[in-house]
């Protein structure tokens, strides 16, 4: 039997650094949601634990035990063995999550395959991880361990740009100083559609955009080209950015748009859910 699991892009609309814990990590403001479109996580019964990496965007992920998926299922079970295909359709270190969400759907497909609860304290594994273990809209604070799920988004018709480079999240964080800024407002205004929420996101920030540029100079350039949208931010620790469109339908016009201008660009259209 084989168990399937989506790994679905996350993207931070917003991502506010608020402080800095004892032991250096950051603490996060940041509204979360998921695309749909992903990698793809296959497990099935095997005596030892193999990894196979696939798909249109596995060039350069590691394919041994520096891989997430790979320590994700030692992490659950440090003998058990498995076989394990990640279909890669998502580029990596584009802070949308890749690895992290690549490590949740490996957690859930295996604690299923292996009739094992799934493990709630999976920061060990990366900030993002927990997030990702159930893949909803949701308001992040603390490190990234502290989920409130946010009711009432739409669904959000948006563009991926991705400008090529890869973004070190570690990097990023090393080289941040203005660490103690404003959270987003603590009332949740009522969205009722695309328009409320550009509405609402823009009087919010990503604080790790002007650092991201400073390493990838292709981000400002990245957030020009999606500036017919009706907002548009960098997620994450970059390089990867969003555009919310009214409709799918300017969402595709957008995304061909600029995959025309820019051939080598990672673009996607796509819709975020709730
Ligand atoms: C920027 C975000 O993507 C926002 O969702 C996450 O906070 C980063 O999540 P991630 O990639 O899973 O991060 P990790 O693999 O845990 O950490 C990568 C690096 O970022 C720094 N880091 C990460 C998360 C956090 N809240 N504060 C940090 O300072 C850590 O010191 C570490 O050196
Ligand atoms: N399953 C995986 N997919 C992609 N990269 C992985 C994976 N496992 C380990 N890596 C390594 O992790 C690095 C960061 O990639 P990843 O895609 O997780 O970053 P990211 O999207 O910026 O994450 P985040 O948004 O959580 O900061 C890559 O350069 C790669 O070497």
């Amino acid at each position: 039997m084989v168990i399937e699991e989506r790994a679905p892009a996350k993207l931070n609309l917003s991502l506010h650094i608020t402080g800095r814990r004892a032991d250096g990590y950051h603490l996060l403001d940041s509204l979360v949601v998921f695309a749909d479109l992903g990698d793809v996580v296959r497990v099935e019964a095997a005596e030892d634990l193999s990894l196979d990496v696939t798909g249109p965007m596995a060039d350069g992920v590691p394919d041994g035990e520096d891989n997430l998926v790979f320590r994700a299922a030692r992490f659950l079970d440090p003998v058990r063995g498995a076989k394990i295909t990640l279909e890669k359709h998502l580029p990596s270190a584009a802070g949308i999550g890749g690895g992290s969400s690549d490590a949740a759907a490996v957690l859930r497909a295996l604690s299923e395959l292996w009739g094992m609860p799934l493990p709630r304290q999976a920061m060990a594994l990366g900030a993002d991880v927990p997030m990702c273990l159930d893949p909803k809209a949701q308001r992040i604070s603390g490190a990234g361990e502290a989920i409130r799920i946010v009711p009432g988004l739409p669904k959000i018709p948006a563009v991926l740009v991705n400008p090529g480079v890869g973004v070190s999240t570690a990097e990023i964080f090393r080289t941040l100083t203005a660490r103690e800024n404003p959270p987003m407002p603590e009332t949740w205004p009522e969205t009722r559609d695309v328009a409320d929420v550009a509405d609402f996101l823009s009087g919010t920030r990503n604080d790790l955009t002007a650092l991201a540029i400073a390493a990838a100079p292709e981000i400002e350039t990245a957030l020009a080209a999606l500036d017919d949208a009706l907002f548009a931010q960098m997620s994450g620790s970059g390089a990867t950015c969003f555009g919310i469109y009214t409709d799918a339908g300017a969402a595709d016009a957008a995304a061909n748009r600029i995959s025309a201008a820019q051939g080598n660009w990672w673009v996607r259209a796509v819709t975020l859910n709730p």
